[in-house]
This record gives C-alpha cells, structure tokens and sequence, in this order.
C-alpha cells in the first residue's frame, strides 16, 4: 500500500465570531512563523453557542455548546486543530483528542465596564441598588459575597452586543462585568474601568481565563511538533493545573469556581501560586485555598491542580457544589 502523501496543508478551526477569528489569526501567524513551508487555512463556523442568544448559559444542557460540531470535523478530517478561548472548553474531550500547549496568555482578569456616560471608578464606589450585567455563576456568587448590595442582571450576547445592551438609554445596567481579555484583544481597552483581583475587589477569575485552547487529535504527531514550536510553557502548565482542579470539582463549567494563578519567585526558584474560591449563589457560603508548588511538567501540573480542589474541599467546597446540583436536578425535574 503507497503511504499517504505527506500534509503541506493545515486547517484551522473556529467558531465565526469577531474575538475568534482574531484569536485564529494569532495562532495561524505563530504557525505560518515557526512553519514557513506550510500552508495554513482557516475554516469558520457557527456553533450553537453563537446562535442561541436569549436562553441564559446556565440553563443550557449541552456543555459542549461552543465546541461540539468543530471537534466534529477535527475528528472527520476537514479540521486539524480548532482554536478556542480555552474557558469554553469542557475540562472532559472526546477521548481522540486533547489540548496542545498553548501560547501566552492575555490578562486573565475580570473587568468592571461602567455604562457610558456614568463616571463610576471602581466596584467599591457603585451605589446600592446598582445593577451590574453579567450572565456567569461565578461572577454572580462572588458579587454576592463581596457586594451583596448590588443587583445582578442577566447580560448575553457576543462582547459587541453586551456593550450596546449595557449603553442602550434605557438599559437597566449600571455597569457590567467582562473578561479583560476579550475587550483587549477586540481593541476596546478603553472600555476598561477597572482591572478585578483578590486584593482590590476579592473577584478571581474562570479557569483557563485568557488563554487560547488549542485542540488536536491525540494521534497527530505533526501537530504534536507543531505546538510545540509556538507553545509558551508558563501558560500551558498553569491552564492545566486550573483546569485539572475544575475537572477535580467535577462542576463543569456552570461551577462558581474563581481562580488567580500566578508565578512566584522564590529562594527555591519559581513556583506556582493558585488562589481558588467556591461561592454559593445566595454569597452565604464559601470555600477557599490558597496553594503555592512546584510545577514544571504536564503531571506536576496535574497533581497540583488536584492538590488545590482538596484544600477547596477540606474548607467546604463539597457541600456549596452539591447544594448547586440539588437545586439543578429539582428545577429539571419540575420542568420536565
Ligand atoms: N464567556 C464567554 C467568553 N469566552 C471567552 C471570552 C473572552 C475572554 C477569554 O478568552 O477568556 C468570553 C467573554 C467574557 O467572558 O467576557
């Protein structure tokens, strides 16, 4: 039998939103860099994710909304890796495919837009009675906890729509809450009315936060080297450890799970250091932990991550989960 021909082209997938297309284009340009003798193709499309913009994230039931139908065409041939803003990857993949290394990541923090027109600096000045935008759990338990003055209001949409709906005239926001990342990368900085972390407002952020994903087939030796060429390793080890822990949790990604992972310089030399909180809803209760470790491989990654869910636990991450999936199977159980 003749062996196959050897691959000079290589397709990307993405979903057809302005933020991943300009995520596509970072790594197709690291690629086409690092690979000069390929060629490199971009494929795009819808998912159910983009399409459904009214049902609220949390009620849906499919948690592979945003990546189901690409991992589809990677696993059929058409695609050889799909670029994902990594916080919408499921923590579990099909068991034919995984995640490469990835780049650098971009700010990992949370951010307080203010409606425009409002002069608001900072979460802490925002009047009772303020109503803040966001769609996330995460978001909404720990503004709960911190600022349980404020008001939540549901907020969907692409990062576009989000703004229009919170700067409408008539719109019930004061403000809303975004990812850093995603206003940067769109060139909307100027948006940006204050950068959220544990010291100023106490508000982590979602794991993988920031970070592209880059999904292969586990089988594809080619794109193996690939990655490794524009692979940043600093990035790569601490999206694993934050996603080894949510996969811990088992919350899937509707869990109020916030963390901030940075690298620390020690005597010792360089260490990780994740803060990590579970936040009921309501704000009433709440785990934390705060680890520092070594990791420097893929399986040191891993354990640490595994390492950080058993503090959250032991300072009662368990039980706030579990109430969270009581109330889901009750609520599904009356609609159904
Ligand atoms: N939840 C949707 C989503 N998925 C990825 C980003 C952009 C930021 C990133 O890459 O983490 C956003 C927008 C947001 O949370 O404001």
């Amino acid at each position: 039998m003749a062996t196959p021909a050897p691959r000079t082209t290589i397709t990307i997938g993405t979903r057809a939103s302005k933020l991943a297309l300009l995520q596509t284009d970072l790594v197709q340009a690291a690629l086409k860099k690092s690979h000069p003798q390929y060629e490199f193709k971009v494929f795009s499309k819808e998912t159910a994710g983009d399409l459904n913009t009214t049902i609220a994230l949390k009620d849906f039931t499919s948690k592979n909304l945003w990546t189901e139908e690409l991992e589809e065409h990677m696993i059929g041939g058409q695609v050889d890796l799909i670029v994902h803003s990594l916080k919408d990857v499921p923590t579990l993949l099909p068991s034919t495919c995984t995640l490469g290394p990835t780049m650098p990541r971009e700010d990992s923090r949370d951010v307080l837009v203010v409606k425009q027109g409002l002069t608001y600096q900072s979460l802490a000045e925002l009047p009772a009675g303020s109503v803040v935008g966001t769609s996330s759990i995460r978001r909404t338990a720990q503004l709960a906890r911190k600022y349980p003055h404020l008001k939540v209001q549901d907020i969907r949409g692409n990062i576009g729509t989000r703004l229009s709906k919170l700067d409408a005239e008539d719109s019930p926001y004061t403000c809303a809450i975004l990812a850093a990342a995603g206003l940067l990368r769109l060139d909307l900085a100027d948006r940006i009315t204050q950068y959220l972390d544990s010291k100023n407002s106490g508000m982590l952020y979602a794991v993988g936060q920031g970070a592209l994903g880059i999904e292969i087939r586990k089988d594809d030796t080619l794109l193996h080297e690939m990655l490794d060429k524009i692979g940043d390793w600093n990035t790569t080890y601490a999206v694993l450890a934050e996603r080894s822990l949510l996969r811990t949790l088992e919350g899937g990604c509707s869990a109020p799970l916030g963390v901030e992972t940075e690298w620390v310089k020690g005597a010792e030399g360089k260490k990780l250091r994740m803060r990590s909180v579970v936040v009921s809803v309501d704000g009433q209760k709440c785990a934390e932990a705060e680890v520092v470790g070594d990791v420097d491989s893929v399986e040191t990654a891993e354990a640490f991550g595994i390492t950080v869910a058993k503090a959250l636990v032991a300072d009662g991450a368990g039980e706030i989960l579990e109430e969270i999936q009581r109330n889901k199977v009750a609520k599904e159980s009356v609609s159904s």
